[in-house]
């Protein structure tokens, strides 16, 4: 169904935080329509894995490729569009707490370089709809559950209509229930044709939503039944 573009791929890429190795010839891809799990214990490296895709750490060595940017030859003002081709969820949300739904949304549209007032109005009512929270754009973000503060989040990753979701840990602090529904909405985005990298250590996600997995363990990174 979909073509096997690559949005990502790491060629034998050595993940550093600082002068410390923390993962050595890392090599994957992931395709258009990928969804894919990245687990591992903690301090593995999944989250400096992460980092290095969305150029918060810098690839030293080796070959890396996200969303058309060469991440080898990157240079700092590249950064911020690199970072519209892909949506970026972390556990803890992030929303302006002394700003609305739509106001913490229209304020990533406008530092992205949207300007019509009419076209951004349309972008946040279809990112909110594709989250299933239609009717929460005038409400605070004290207003709404956890659950669905980062079903906001995922939404503001979306407006951009990126090629890849990057999500680390994006059910960390929620309740199974809840977990489900975000799962719901990643698999909904990803059928859509958004690829999905998603750092998580809930091994319940992995056996009800089977896709790909991806384990940092001793300093490598492994594709299980790969
Ligand atoms: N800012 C930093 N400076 C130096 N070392 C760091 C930094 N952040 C993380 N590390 C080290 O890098 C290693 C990998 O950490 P990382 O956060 O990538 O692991 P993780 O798999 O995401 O862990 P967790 O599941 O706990 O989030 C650890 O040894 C950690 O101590």
């Amino acid at each position: 169904m979909f073509s096997t573009e690559p949005v990502l791929s790491l060629d034998h890429a050595d993940i550093y935080q600082g002068s410390k190795l923390i993962l050595g010839d890392v090599s994957f891809q992931i395709n258009k329509g990928d969804f894919a799990y990245l687990i591992g214990r903690t301090g593995s490296g999944k989250t400096s894995l992460l980092k290095t895709l969305y150029a918060d750490l810098w690839l030293q060595s080796g070959k890396g490729f996200v969303a058309g940017y060469p991440l080898e030859k990157l240079k700092p003002r590249d950064v911020p569009f690199l970072r519209r081709k892909i949506g970026i969820v972390f556990q803890d949300f992030q929303l302006f707490s002394d700003r609305t739904v739509e106001e913490n949304l229209r304020f990533v549209l406008k530092a992205t370089g949207w300007s019509s007032k009419a076209e951004m109005n349309n972008r946040i009512a279809d990112v909110l709809m594709q989250v299933g929270l239609g009717t929460a754009q005038k409400k605070m973000p004290h207003q709404l559950s956890g659950g669905e503060q980062q079903r906001v989040v995922v939404a503001r990753a979306m407006l951009n209509e990126p090629q890849m979701l990057i999500a680390d840990e994006p059910t960390g602090n929620l309740d199974p229930a809840v977990s489900d529904q975000i799962m719901k909405v990643f698999q909904a985005i990803n059928n859509a044709g958004t690829a999905v990298l998603m750092a998580t250590h809930n091994y319940e996600l992995l056996n009800k939503y089977p896709a790909r997995v991806l384990r940092c363990q001793d300093g490598q990174v492994i594709e299980l039944g790969g």
